[in-house]
């Protein structure tokens, strides 16, 4: 793990970060918030800030959301001080930690940081030992593997898996969402920018590409990515080069391509909207993997893996899933796949207080429109009738915040199951925000 303290090492902080590196952590320093915003465009792989609350904590953060950094920010001050708690954590940082430093604070809180990142893969499946069997394989090549899949199959964890095991597993793995970025900014984030190169870019900043020299760079949902960013990503993949965006000369990186995607590339290319040559360029080997319906025999490894996962994380003592918990789990058709069940565990966790998850404390719905719920039955078989009398508009909207909810905020996986695309269902939430309606925050780290 990877921290930049903002702030000085001289008193207390000094010594937090010191326990930081005693425990493995790789530090980096900056005085002040400007100091420290340039580290960060520059290194690009910081897992962790570490910020004194005596710098302006809330200009960092609305500086972080504007460069749209997602590092996640702990707050740290006089043990006493309650108010700079509050405004802290108020400001958006994640945790306060209270100075002097406390060890076993400090180890909780990178535990907690690093239990952010995607956990191991938990296979039982034969289709899915295979694949992985197969991954392992091509690993070691610098091949660039296209991996597909319907979302929450588990494509980045296979991507980490994949750069865990090969030559480059020292070096940095970097993942973009391609989806996730502003179409008009996803070409300085993936090959950087220069000072001044557009309105906006306030300094220089280095693109993905370079931040996964000699490392993996995962491309996700790259159908997302317009035809034109598409050529200029053909070109550095052939050359080996990026452009930084105002830049003046090409600049050379040794970067392992993994795309993913859980769209169907070739009708994609049929439409035009994705370009034949890249497709060929990333398919050298293709990884696809099957839904979780299809590989019943890992949901019960995979479901007592995530208990015991956040029972630990929740320090809720052992839990275990009672055979009818476990064959609701089996029953169930899991669209949203690990992710669903993953998050389903999460909330049986945290409402069972209990060791034992019985059915009932599973909640998990078959029916994913809850507004227009009288409408759609559990089987998802439309009834008319009470839908009748509503405008399309009104149905429309609560048709995406209520899948949007049964998401747990997940952007990426709600737009999936609307089936429409990451940019749509934004454009939607902002709308329905801007006209009062409450939209359910993102967790799991995905960007609003
Ligand atoms: N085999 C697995 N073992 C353990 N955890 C898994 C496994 N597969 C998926 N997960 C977990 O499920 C969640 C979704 O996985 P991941 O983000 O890799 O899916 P994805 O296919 O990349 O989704 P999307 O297409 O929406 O980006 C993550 O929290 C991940 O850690």
């Amino acid at each position: 793990m990877r921290i930049l303290i903002i702030g000085s090492l001289q008193g207390e902080l000094g010594v937090a970060a010191r326990i930081a590196a005693s425990r493995g952590a790789m530090l980096d320093q900056a005085e002040t918030i400007e100091s420290g915003m340039r580290l960060l465009r520059l290194e690009a792989r910081i897992d962790l800030i570490i910020c004194d609350v005596s710098r302006d904590l809330p200009r960092l953060m609305a500086q972080l959301a504007n460069e749209r950094f997602t590092t996640a920010v702990v707050a740290a001050g006089a043990q006493d001080d309650e108010a700079a708690a509050v405004a802290a954590i108020r400001a958006g940082a994640r945790e306060y930690l209270p100075l002097p430093p406390d060890a076993e604070l400090i180890a909780a809180i990178l535990a907690a940081v690093s239990t952010d990142l995607p956990s191991a893969l938990v296979v039982r499946d034969p289709a899915m030992l295979a694949l992985l069997a197969k991954a392992e394989q091509v690993a070691q090549s610098t091949a660039s593997i296209l991996i597909t899949g319907e979302s929450g199959t588990g494509k980045e964890v296979l991507a980490r898996f994949i750069h865990a095991q090969s030559r480059r597993a020292r070096a940095p793995f970097i993942a973009l969402n391609c989806a996730a970025i502003p179409e008009a900014l996803l070409e300085s984030e993936l090959f950087g920018h220069e000072k001044g190169a557009f309105s906006g870019a306030i300094a220089r900043r280095v693109g993905k590409f370079e931040a996964a020299h000699q490392g993996t760079l995962l491309l996700d949902e790259l159908a997302e990515m317009d035809i034109r960013l598409q050529v200029k990503l053909l070109r550095a993949l052939q050359e080996r080069c990026v452009d930084r965006v105002g830049g003046d000369r090409p600049i050379p990186v040794d970067v392992r391509i993994l795309a993913a995607t859980n769209r169907d590339l070739l009708a994609a290319i049929d439409a035009g909207r994705f370009r034949e040559d890249l497709f060929f360029r990333l398919n050298v080997v293709a990884l696809h993997i099957p839904p979780l319906r299809e590989r019943p025999s890992d949901i019960p490894t995979l479901a007592q893996h995530f208990v015991d996962h956040y029972a630990a994380l929740n320090e809720s003592g052992d839990k275990r899933l009672s055979e009818s918990a476990m064959a609701r789990l089996m029953d169930h058709a899991w669209r949203g796949n690990v992710r669903e069940l993953e998050n389903a565990m999460h909330r049986a966790v945290l409402l069972t207080p209990g060791a034992l998850i019985d059915a009932d404390d599973v909640s998990i719905e078959t029916r994913h429109v809850a507004p227009v719920a009288n409408a759609v039955s559990a089987r998802g078989e439309p009834g008319m009738a009470s839908l009748v009398g509503r405008r399309v508009g009104d149905v429309e909207q609560a048709l995406i915040l209520e899948t949007l909810q049964h998401c747990l905020g997940n952007r990426t996986h709600a737009a999936t199951i609307l089936g429409i695309s990451i940019r749509a269902l934004r454009n939607k939430l902002r709308d329905y925000a801007a006209q009062g309606a409450v939209i359910p925050a993102a967790h799991n780290g995905v960007a609003a």
